[in-house]
C-alpha cells in the first residue's frame, strides 16, 4: 500500500490566491486518492510580512472550497524548539557551523567574487576542514549557523512534473540556517518541517525549484528521507505575469463575492494544469478518483474568467433551488427587495437560473420579482394603447378564475388574443411593464405563474 502524506505550506503574508488554491488543491486530491493525509502548515517565519489575518483567510479559502485537512493547521513560530534542537544536532554532528564574518565582510566577499566573474557565494572562512586553523573567534560577535553544503557532486531528483533535473553543488551556498538571535531560516524549517511531518510528496509551485537541491542537502545531512517532488506551473494572470499577492493577484474570496460555486472554481482549477482526456466538467469525487501524477501539465497557465464563468453557469443550473435562494438572499436584501408577500424565491431563480453567469446575477435578475414595478410611462404609453385596453380588461376578468398553472395561463392569453385580433406581443408587452416594470423577463406565462393570482390582478387593475 502506497501511503502518501501531501502538505500545503502557505506564508501567511496575504490572502489565498489561485495559484496557492490550485496547489492545494493538487496535494488534497492527491492524498484523497490514496488514501492518504493531507496536512496544512502555515510558514510564518517572514514576522514583517504575517499577520493574523492572513492566516484567517487562508483557512477562509480553504473551508470555502472545501480542501479539508487532515493534521494541523501547524505553525512554525510554535516549532522553534524542534528547529533550535536540530541545529544543536547538527552543529554536534559538523553538518553545520558557527561563522562569525560579518554582514559587511560577506558582502565584501561577494563583490570580489562578482569582480573576479565568479557567482558569488560565502567563502567558506569559518567552514571547518581537517587541518585546517579557523580564525579567532571575533569579541562581542554574534555567530550565524551555516549549513556545511557538500563542496563536489550535485543534487539530482526526478521531479514528477518536470523530469530529471540536476544542480551543482558548486551553484550551491553554505546556506545560513540560523540567524545571530537564533533564529532559524526558511529552507531549513522547510526540511525539518518535511521530516518531521513525514511528507511524501510536496508538490508545489515551480517557484520554489531553486529550493529543492538546498532542503534535499539538508534533508541529507540529517539523515531524513526524500519525498518526492512535483513542482507546478505557474498560473498567470491575464498580463501573463505569475499570479501573487504581491502582483495584485484577487483573492480566492472576493469569488463567493462575486456569485461563484465552489464547485466551479474547483472544476476550473483542477483542469488549469491537469487534464482527463476531454473531459472539461466533473465533481471533486470524479477528480480525487482520477488525479495521480500523470497528466499534469508542463507549461504555465494562464487564468481565464471566461471559461470559469461558463463552468459558474454551468453548476448553477445544476444546483437546487433552495441552494441558490440561501446564496442569492443576502445579496437582493442588500439591494432593497421586498420578500414579504412576494413569490416563492426558489422557483423564481429557477425561472432565471438558465442564463446567468454568477449569483449576483441571478440575484439581480431575480429583483423584479421583489420590488414594486415602476413602468417608464413613455413605454406605458407605447405599449399599452387603446386597442390593447379591452384585452387586457378580459385578462383581468379571466385571471380571477382560471386554474393558475403554466400551461392554463398560456392558454387563457391565446384565448383572448384570438377574441381580439391581436398577435402575442402586444399583449405580452403591456403585461411585462404592469406586473415587473421592464419589457425583459422569461416567458410571461411562467412569470405570471410566479408572480400569483393576487398580484397579477392588483397591478392590471391599477392600470386599467
Ligand atoms: N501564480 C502561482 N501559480 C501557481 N502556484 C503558485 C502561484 N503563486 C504561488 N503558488 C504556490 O502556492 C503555494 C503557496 O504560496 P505562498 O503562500 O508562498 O504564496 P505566493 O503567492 O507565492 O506569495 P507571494 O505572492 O508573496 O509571492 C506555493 O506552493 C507556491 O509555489
Amino acid at each position: 500500500m502506497t501511503v502518501v502524506r501531501t502538505r500545503f505550506a502557505p506564508s501567511p503574508t496575504g490572502y489565498l490566491h489561485l495559484g496557492g488554491a490550485r496547489t492545494a488543491l493538487y496535494s488534497w486530491a492527491f492524498a484523497r486518492h490514496f488514501g492518504g493525509t493531507f496536512i496544512l502548515r502555515i510558514e510564518d517565519t517572514d514576522l514583517e510580512r504575517s499577520t493574523p489575518e492572513a492566516v484567517q483567510a487562508i483557512l477562509d479559502g480553504m473551508k470555502w472550497l472545501g480542501l479539508d485537512h487532515d493534521e494541523g493547521p501547524f505553525y512554525q513560530m510554535q516549532r522553534m524548539d524542534r528547529y533550535r534542537e536540530v541545529v544543536a544536532q547538527m552543529l554536534e554532528a559538523g553538518t553545520a557551523y558557527l561563522c562569525y564574518s560579518s554582514p559587511e565582510e560577506v558582502e565584501a566577499m561577494r563583490e570580489r567574487m562578482r569582480a573576479a566573474g565568479e557567482k558569488p557565494r560565502y567563502d567558506g572562512t569559518w567552514r571547518p576542514e581537517a587541518g585546517k586553523t579557523l580564525p579567532p573567534v571575533p569579541a562581542d560577535r554574534k555567530p550565524v549557523v551555516r549549513f556545511k553544503n557538500p563542496l563536489d557532486g550535485e543534487v539530482s531528483w526526478d521531479d514528477v512534473v518536470k523530469g530529471t533535473i540536476t544542480i551543482g553543488n558548486k551553484e550551491l551556498d553554505d546556506l545560513v540556517i540560523a540567524r545571530p538571535d537564533g533564529t532559524p531560516t526558511y529552507n531549513f524549517c522547510v526540511a525539518v518541517d518535511d521530516w518531521d511531518m513525514q511528507i511524501t510528496h510536496v508538490l508545489r509551485g515551480d517557484d520554489h525549484v531553486n529550493n529543492t537541491p538546498r532542503q534535499i542537502n539538508i534533508l541529507r545531512a540529517i539523515g531524513a528521507p526524500l519525498p518526492l517532488y512535483g513542482h507546478l506551473p505557474m498560473i498567470l494572470g491575464a498580463d501573463g505575469e505569475k499570479l501573487s499577492k504581491r502582483h495584485g493577484a484577487v483573492s480566492v474570496m472576493d469569488y463567493p463575492a462575486q456569485g461563484y460555486l465552489p464547485e466551479a472554481m474547483l472544476n476550473y482549477l483542477a483542469r488549469l494544469g491537469w487534464s482527463h482526456g476531454d473531459d472539461e466538467v466533473f465533481s471533486m469525487e470524479q477528480f480525487c478518483e482520477w488525479f495521480n501524477l500523470d497528466h499534469l501539465t508542463r507549461s504555465a497557465a494562464q487564468f481565464n474568467n471566461e471559461k470559469l464563468a461558463w463552468l459558474n453557469n454551468h453548476y448553477i443550473k445544476q444546483a437546487d433551488n433552495e441552494r441558490l435562494a440561501r446564496l442569492a438572499r443576502p445579496v437582493m436584501e442588500a439591494e432593497g427587495a421586498k420578500f414579504e408577500g412576494g413569490p416563492d424565491l426558489p422557483a423564481v431563480l429557477g425561472l432565471m437560473k438558465e442564463r446567468v453567469n454568477t449569483i449576483n446575477e441571478l440575484a439581480d435578475a431575480a429583483m423584479l420579482f421583489f420590488r414594486d414595478p415602476k413602468p417608464d410611462p413613455a413605454l406605458m404609453t407605447q405599449h399599452l394603447t387603446d386597442a390593447v385596453k379591452p384585452a387586457l380588461a378580459q385578462f383581468a376578468e379571466r385571471v380571477a378564475t382560471v386554474e393558475w398553472t403554466k400551461e392554463a395561463i398560456a392558454a387563457m392569453i391565446k384565448e383572448v388574443l384570438a377574441a381580439h385580433g391581436l398577435k402575442m406581443p402586444q399583449i405580452a408587452m403591456p403585461l411585462r411593464l404592469v406586473i415587473t416594470g421592464q419589457l425583459q423577463t422569461p416567458a410571461i406565462d411562467a412569470v405570471l405563474q410566479i408572480v400569483g393570482r393576487d398580484a397579477v390582478l392588483a397591478r392590471v387593475n391599477k392600470y386599467l
